[in-house]
């Protein structure tokens, strides 16, 4: 009997405090990652394959265009790594419902990896136990560790090592979609590029090693906006204005608007604006469409549960 398709919801995140430490000798940068799970979700289905095709993905959603769709594709990726580390064969077609902005700093490949990885895990009725799941996570891209297990939580080493966060909420959030994405190594050169500029140096050695803010972990704790906006902060946005100043265009719109604090996400190019409730995102967010200073804006609230189950057929 063939299983059934299995349904994985997953959420998009953004950074609230991404603190960059200098550039280690194996290029990645030590990090104190806040990460905090948005309700903006990519859906991957996984159905038996047929026997030697591999990893078979299909891709809907407005941005599709721009995934591969071969097994560069993160999702594929993830399938093959889960098969190797059970010596099963990866045969399984992969289809992605695309919500989550594609190259857009809101970690929508690390999604659709946690996301495969749990469906073929159902699929193949391996039950791999958690650890496990998340030392492949790890191996797929930093970000992914995260997007397997939602909420909040810090990311250190390259922001593979996850430590929960105690988190209140909800919190709303509006993000403007930007025309084009940016590459996340091209975002930490320009960093390091900037670094070097200024005089500073770019290295462990030069650069003072990332903590997380208490001050931060206390807002989200008790779900207070107004102290989290007083906080946000991200260590990659001069870098990623640096690329694309039309950024300081967005978020100074959506500030205007009536955000309590503006943050490009992550590497960027989407920009995130913290409201002080739902009314006043939707109106962030309507304001932000008609500027012409974005391609979209998506209201959202956090936190969010990690990659999820939702449906076997
Ligand atoms: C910007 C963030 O999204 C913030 O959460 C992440 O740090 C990026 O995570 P990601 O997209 O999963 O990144 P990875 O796939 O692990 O790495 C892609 C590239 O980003 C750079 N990179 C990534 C993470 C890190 N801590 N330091 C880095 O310098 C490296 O050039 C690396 O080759
Ligand atoms: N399933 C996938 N979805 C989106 N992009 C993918 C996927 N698999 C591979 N990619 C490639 O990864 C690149 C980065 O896409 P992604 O949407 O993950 O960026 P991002 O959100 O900026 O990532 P992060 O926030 O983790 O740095 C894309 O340009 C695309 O070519």
């Amino acid at each position: 009997m063939t299983a059934a398709p299995v349904t994985v919801r997953v959420p998009a995140k953004v950074n609230v405090q991404l603190a960059v430490g200098g550039r280690r000798p194996d290029g990645f940068h030590d990090l104190a990652n806040v990460f905090l799970a948005v309700g903006l979700y990519d859906e991957v289905t996984a159905t038996a394959g047929a026997a030697g095709e591999g990893p078979v993905i299909t891709a809907s959603g407005p941005d599709v265009g721009s995934i591969p769709l071969d097994t560069t594709n993160l999702a594929a990726k993830a399938a093959l790594a889960l098969a190797a580390h059970h010596g099963v064969a990866p045969d399984v077609r992969l289809h992605i419902v695309k919500d989550i902005p594609v190259a857009g700093g809101m970690a929508g490949g690390s999604a659709d990896a946690a996301a495969a990885l749990l469906a073929c895990d159902a699929l193949w009725g391996l039950d791999t136990p958690r650890e496990q799941l998340l030392a492949i996570c790890a191996e797929l891209g930093s970000d992914v560790p995260f997007s397997l297990v939602g909420g909040a939580a810090l990311g250190e080493g390259r922001g593979e090592i996850l430590t929960p966060l105690e988190v209140a909420g909800p919190f709303h959030w509006v993000f403007a979609v930007a025309d084009g994405g940016l590459s996340t190594p091209a975002v930490y050169r320009e960093c390091d590029r900037l670094r070097q500029e200024s005089g500073g140096g770019d290295t462990v050695a030069d650069v003072p090693a990332p903590a997380a803010d208490p001050a931060l972990l206390d807002a989200l704790r008790t779900g207070d906006p107004y102290a989290l906006a007083a906080v946000l902060v991200n260590d990659l946005q001069a870098a990623a204005l640096s690329l694309r100043p039309a950024l300081a265009g967005t978020l100074a719109t959506g500030t205007d608007a009536g955000a309590l604090a503006a943050l490009v996400s992550g590497s960027g190019p989407t920009c995130a604006f913290l409201a002080p409730d739902a009314d006043t995102a939707a109106k962030i967010a309507v304001t932000l469409a008609a500027s012409g200073t974005c391609r979209g804006a998506r209201p959202a609230a956090s936190p969010a549960p990690g990659a999820t189950v939702v449906r076997t057929a």
